[in-house]
């Protein structure tokens, strides 16, 4: 099992990589139920997405009357409507990520489920399609492994929150509902989300309410075809398992530990919860790194919640924007974004050394002139040596928020506490440096082909690096891919990719005119290093390629 604390300030320091540059947003639709209360339903996952800079778009499913004592009344969306709505937004808008909550009839689901196949969301259309594919080689290779794990890992762009039971007790869906969402919703589902009642219900067991239940309650609902079940036990009968949520992808266990925050305002915490998963999604974070994130953004808002005072019931809601005020004071902390790759700086201390100065300062000056990302590469240093080097970095670093990751030497950076590793195909398996290293690190992987870009993703890789692409002498031996190549490799992954080789002021241009939307950045060597003044060089390559990120 897999056991992580949560800090509480995770979600604070989340918030910064919302300020995208980016003037594309990442897009959650949320379907659900509106709360006249502001607390949960529609309300809070606006509230979420939108503290965690991500845009959200709403198709009501039903109009409910709640306060902070409970629900006084619903009134289901006429169906032409609901079903309108979803057209409107997926049929115009660039949607990331579906999240469901409150799904009061099957005939919303019903209409849900074949808006979803019309007009399928990023990664839903795979999902269609892999149906269809799943099918097909399910006969072909009569039930073998293989048609089962393409079809599983195809899927991306579903949240769905089982909401049949709201926090003040009232039931608002039905069994048939139940039912119905697991046969039809579920299968289509990156992640569901369930509390402890609903895994009773969704699993058919009797009760769910020791971590035992929770891991037999999550394999029947796995069974759906979610991708990952999310169990969420914040109220388990034993204290001491009390606040741990388990996640499950079929295989592992993930345990997410948060720390109990004594408040009672908590109305609306499973879809603020369920909503920012959604939102990390949205911006190409990995199920488990957006489940952890989510929590860390749940336990602060608990913390930033408690004092509130708001109605005169028992549940009162939460403040989702508890750390806007504070925006400028708030240091990005190492979650990874895609937009980190934009400008990305391996050193070379070969060069360094020939101008005639140290790995750190030329790391400083390319953080000065725009660098976004570094990556220490030292194929020849001793390890003490290149340890002693790599704190040195990362002190400079860590003083502007840039991301230093070490190449090949995962012991390195985990003697140093580097942001991450960059590993080649024949480095440390990524599986297991994702274990080691844990989920809040970086880990960059080395890819030439399709298959090895998809294993990166399967193992748990945050972005993979894609070249040579132009001929260089920095790496010997090294096949060059050509421009065509690195497209293949970007307009098939999953991850985000940044191009490396031979890369300079004179050709990023080229590589980025016509950028498939999951290139995000190029990584250079000589451009920077090999340069006499390196804050000169960062900032004319930045000026290049400023203008393709700004669409
Ligand atoms: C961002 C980035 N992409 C690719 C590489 C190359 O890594 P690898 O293939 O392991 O080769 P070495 O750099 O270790 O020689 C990289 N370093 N960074
Ligand atoms: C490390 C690496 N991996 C593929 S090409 C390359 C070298 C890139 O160096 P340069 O930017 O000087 O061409
Ligand atoms: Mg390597």
């Amino acid at each position: 099992m897999y056991s992580l604390a949560v800090p509480a300030n995770i979600g604070l320091s989340l918030l910064p990589a919302a300020v995208s540059e980016s003037c594309r947003k990442p897009h959650v639709l949320s379907v659900s139920g509106s709360d006249s209360g502001g607390g949960a339903g529609m309300q809070a996952d606006i509230k979420a997405c939108g503290a965690l800079g991500v845009y959200c778009s709403a198709a009501i499913t039903a109009i409910t009357a709640q306060n902070t004592t409970g629900v006084q009344g619903i009134q289901v969306t006429p169906e032409n409507i609901f079903a309108m709505q979803l057209q409107s937004v997926l049929s115009d808008m660039e949607v990331d990520v579906v999240k469901t909550g409150m799904l009061p009839t099957v005939q919303i689901i019903d209409i849900l489920r074949s808006q979803l196949e019309s007009y399928p969301v990023k990664g839903l259309s795979h999902c269609m399609q892999a149906i269809e594919m799943h099918i097909f080689v399910h006969i072909i290779l009569c039930f073998s492994a293989f048609s089962e794990n393409t079809f599983q890992r195809l899927r991306s762009g579903l949240v769905v929150d089982p909401v049949l039971i709201a926090s003040s007790g009232d039931c608002l869906t039905s069994h048939e509902v139940a039912d119905m969402l697991c046969k039809r919703l579920l299968p289509l589902a990156d992640i569901v989300t369930p509390n402890l009642t609903e895994a009773a219900v969704l699993s058919g067991k009797s009760r769910v309410c020791t971590l035992l239940d929770m891991q037999e309650a999550a394999k029947i609902i796995k069974d759906f075809g979610p991708r990952y079940v999310l169990v969420k036990g914040g109220h388990l009968q034993d204290i001491s398992e009390a606040n741990v949520d388990l996640l499950y992808d079929g295989e592992t266990f993930y345990d997410f530990h948060g720390t109990r925050v004594e408040t009672l305002n908590t109305h609306g915490t499973g879809c603020t919860l369920a909503s920012c998963i959604a939102a990390e999604m949205a911006k190409g974070v990995q199920i488990p790194e957006a489940v952890k994130a989510a929590k860390g953004y749940i336990q602060a808002a608990l913390e930033h919640s408690k004092n509130m005072k708001i109605g005169k019931g028992p549940h009162g809601p939460l403040n989702h924007f508890f750390a806007f005020p504070e925006y400028s004071k708030i240091r990005r902390h190492h979650l990874f974004k895609a937009s980190d790759l934009r400008l990305y700086a391996v050193t070379d201390s070969g060069m360094n050394k020939r101008w005639q100065r140290s790995t750190a300062e030329a790391v400083r000056s390319a953080i000065e002139g725009g660098a976004t990302i570094v990556q220490l590469r030292e194929k020849e240093a001793e390890s003490s040596d290149f340890f002693k080097e790599a704190v040195a970095c990362i002190e400079v670093a860590r003083k502007s928020g840039v991301p230093l990751v070490i190449n090949d030497r995962l012991d390195i950076a985990m003697a140093c506490g580097a942001d991450g590793v960059h590993l080649g195909q024949s480095d440390l398996p990524v599986r297991e440096a994702r274990m080691l290293l844990g989920l809040d690190k970086i880990i960059g992987v080395s890819c030439k082909t399709v298959e090895q870009v998809q294993k990166a993703y399967e193992d748990g890789a945050n972005y993979v690096g894609c070249g040579g692409v132009y001929p260089t002498n920095t790496k010997r031996n090294n096949r060059t891919i050509g421009l065509e190549g690195l497209y293949a490799i970007c307009s098939a992954s999953p991850l985000p990719v940044v191009a490396i080789g031979g890369i300079n002021e004179f050709n990023a241009e080229e590589v980025l005119r016509d950028r498939p939307s999951t290139l995000h950045g190029i990584a250079v060597v000589s451009a920077l290093f090999d340069k006499p003044v390196v804050c000169k060089a960062t900032q004319v390559l930045a000026g290049k390629i400023s203008e393709f990120f700004h669409r």
